[in-house]
């Protein structure tokens, strides 16, 4: 119940709904089935919402000004429902048909005041006993959801005396059987299926309002709330009751049945089943809007370009309030006492209260009493405000309520009469700007320090590289260098044991010629002096043998002598007696040869003794010079061993040498590709500087237009504490008016 709609100013942030009236996919489905309370607004196939939606895909949500309905679409939609008899009402009211006549397909109820007149009421929609859980739904909330999902706040109330089905309606969980859900679980259902995950919020709190004291229902130990209530754009709050983020329809359902059961347990405290307090379910959709481009007038282009040269992201902040209330029974017929009265009191008080206003905004009326309590100060915006607002009024079927129903539906009629004046809850969304130039900020920041880091690993591994190569370049270098140093040492070595081994070879070699010079030499002069040794043993033998076959001769004469003189002997003997001197000198001379002849033998026998040793000796002589031949020729072998190896050795020094020059060459190849990489290096370097100073410079441009922004932000929020303070003192000096 805001103040009425000639004093009310539209904040500069809402639009006023002549601009854009909502409108939503899921009445879609409606408007082939029953109609609901609120007109189904034409849809523009143009406007798409984004496809990260939880599920159905929404349809257009702007209006055309020429709407027939648009006059109307701001009154509060108000539709009975009627429960369905119990078995009380069954052996109780017999005659309840004669009471209460319902006429759905002309929406009007029929009361019979007496037995000869009846009032008939007009509603925006009736529901018979038989009206299912969805199609009240449908046709009271979800037009009102639908509004919400556009960024209009919305209401959706339960009116009725005690008993007859406003929880049922309203709060019924539907654990059991889904299609006994009621209007917060569908609502939130809706909700939940047409939101983004990503780019949109929903949150809950859910409240009771008992006995003048808002208490929260998920956190029951905060009680006395305080209502704030936003002096510029008018909007109600409780910022000290519990806000809960949804992430699904699970978690709603948890929440709500935690809800629910501190709201029982408070009932239970007080000894009863039926609600003693207003149940208050608050619903804050956030939605951020993706805009057609086409569709933004360029006046509004440049209002939204203006401050930071680029387009600022588009809010919108709805809320939807669904209100389960207490009974509406009257005091003196609920027959309480005690505390239970002043409870009755106080509940009668709100009610009462909410009846005032709306007896107030249906007649027009410059003053609306929306201060005399909580539930009207809650439902400021609902009743004569902004909101988009739906009641569903219950009543029970028995004739002994009539006093009670009738006073339901006459208080449904007049809220019949209440237009609100709806308006676009849509604003910049300053906060997601700054979050996304932040993020923009933090991910140009996180990205020039990843190119830096990638270049710097870039510098450090071309530099690690370089280093490896210039390592490896010198560890090669040394290693060539050494092999090249033990290669040269090795040849130079090998050519000294050539040369050692040449030298050796050629002294042995010498040596040997010496040797076998002089062993033929030796040979030589051995064999001539052999030879003339020979020669002369030859003579001698000769001589020798001459001499034997003279001495033979001799001695063969001498036989025959020695026989002639055996001869003679015997003559002699014969004449020995003749001669005895002659035969003693025969003895004699016979003495003196055989002496001689014995000393002949022997000389003999000495120089064959010789002639043999000396052929032994030429024998010997001769197998040394064999001896000398085969080792000569053995040293010749060696020779020419020696030389083949010699040959072997020059090769390999030739080869060594060629693997010197090749390794000379790569290393010359390794000099250039170093040239190379420090010329490719510099490049780099240079590239790297270039691209830093960008990126330096992106960042300082980013920089000061955060500083832009900050301070253009910054002016706003001076100003909106500027213009908060004035609405204050206004409303402070308005107060202050009201008291005098
Ligand atoms: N349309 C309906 N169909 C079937 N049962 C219903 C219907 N409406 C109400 N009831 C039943 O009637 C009883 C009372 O309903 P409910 O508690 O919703 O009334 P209420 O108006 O919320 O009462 P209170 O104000 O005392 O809390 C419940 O048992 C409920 O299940």
């Amino acid at each position: 119940m805001a103040t009425p709609r000639a004093t009310q100013r539209p904040p500069a942030s809402e639009k006023p709904q002549h601009n854009h009236i909502p409108s939503h996919s899921l009445s879609k489905s409606l408007n082939n089935g029953p109609s609901n309370l609120h007109s189904a607004p034409p849809r523009s196939s143009k406007e798409r919402t984004s496809s990260s939606r939880r599920s159905v895909t929404p349809n257009s949500r702007t209006l055309s000004n020429n709407n027939n309905n648009d006059e109307d679409s701001g009154r509060v939609r108000v539709a009975v429902r009627i429960r369905p008899r119990n078995a009380e009402d069954l052996v109780l009211d017999a005659d309840f048909a004669d009471f209460v006549e319902l006429q759905p397909e002309l929406k009007r109820l029929k009361l019979r005041k007496n037995n000869w007149s009846s009032e008939s009421y007009r509603f925006d929609e009736v529901f018979t006993e038989t009206a299912s859980q969805r199609r009240v739904y449908e046709v009271v909330a979800k037009p009102v959801v639908e509004s919400v999902l556009d960024g209009y706040n919305g209401t959706v109330m339960a009116y009725g005396q005690t008993g007859t089905g406003k929880t049922y309606t309203v709060g019924r969980l539907g654990k059991e059987d889904a299609s006994e859900r009621g209007i917060m679980v569908r609502a939130l259902e809706d909700v939940i299926a047409c939101t983004s995950l990503t780019s949109d919020s929903v949150e809950v709190s859910y409240v009771q309002l008992y006995m003048e004291s808002i208490q929260d229902l998920f956190t029951p130990e905060k009680i006395n709330i305080p209502i704030y209530e936003d002096s510029k754009t008018g909007e109600v709050s409780l910022p000290g009751a519990t806000v809960v983020k949804v992430r699904d329809l699970d978690h709603f359902l948890e929440l709500l049945q935690v809800g629910e059961a501190n709201r029982h347990a408070a009932n239970t405290k007080l000894n009863t089943e039926s609600s003693r307090s207003h149940a208050i379910l608050m619903v804050y959709v956030r939605r951020s809007i993706q805009e057609n481009v086409n569709e933004i007038t360029s006046q509004q282009k440049d209002t939204r370009t203006d401050l930071l040269g680029s387009s600022i992201p588009m809010v919108r902040k709805s809320k939807l309030l669904i209100v389960d209330l207490a009974g509406s029974e009257r005091i003196d017929k609920s027959g309480s006492e005690g505390a239970l009265l002043e409870e009755a009191k106080f509940i009668n008080l709100s009610l009462t209260s909410l009846g005032k206003c709306i007896n107030a905004l249906a007649e027009n009326s410059p003053h609306i009493p929306t201060r005399d309590s909580k539930l009207t100060r809650l439902l400021r915006d609902s009743f004569g405000g902004s909101a988009r607002t739906s009641l569903i009024v219950t009543i029970g079927p028995s004739a002994r309520h009539h006093a009670e129903t009738t006073s339901t539906i006459m208080f449904g009629q007049r809220a019949m009469k209440i237009v609100n004046m709806v308006k676009l809850k849509e604003e910049y969304d300053y906060e997601s700007l700054c979050r996304k130039l932040e993020t923009q900020v933090d991910q140009l920041t996180a990205e020039i320090e990843r190119q830096q880091k990638v270049q710097e690993n870039d510098k450090n591994e071309l530099e690690k590289q370089l280093r490896g190569c210039r390592n490896s370049y010198d560890k090669e270098k040394n290693n060539l260098v050494t092999q090249v140093e033990h290669l040269t040492a090795e040849i130079e070595r090998q050519q000294k044991l050539r040369e050692n081994d040449e030298y050796e070879y050629e002294k042995q070699l010498r040596e040997c010629q010496d040797c076998y010079d002089e062993a033929r030499k030796n040979l030589a002069s051995r064999c001539e002096l052999l030879e003339k040794e020979n020669a002369l043993l030859d003579l001698e033998m000769k001589d020798f043998l001459s001499e034997l076959n003279r001495q033979k001769d001799h001695n063969n004469l001498m036989r025959d002598k020695v026989s002639q003189l055996e001869t003679s002997l015997k003559h002699s003997k014969q004449h020995q007696l003749e001669n005895s001197t002659y035969q003693k000198v025969l003895a004699d001379t016979t003495q003196m040869y055989e002496k001689k002849i014995s000393e002949l033998m022997k000389q003999l026998d000495i120089e064959c003794a010789r002639s043999e040793s000396a052929e032994e000796h030429l024998d010997v002589m001769k197998k040394l010079v064999n001896d000398h031949e085969k080792t000569i020729k053995m040293y010749e072998k060696k020779t020419a061993e020696l030389i083949r190896q010699l040959d072997i050795e020059c090769a390999r020094s030739e080869s060594t040498e060629e693997q010197l020059n090749l390794m000379k060459k790569g290393m010359d190849d390794h000099q250039k590709s170093i040239k190379q990489y420090e010329v490719e290096n510099s490049t780099y370097q240079k590239a790297l500087a270039h691209t830093t100073q960008l990126y330096e410079k992106k960042i300082a441009e980013l920089n000061k237009k955060l500083e832009d922004e900050h301070a253009c932000f910054e002016g706003a929020q001076e100003e909106l504490d500027l213009t908060k303070k004035l609405l204050n003192d206004y409303q402070n000096s308005e107060q202050v008016n009201l008291i005098t």
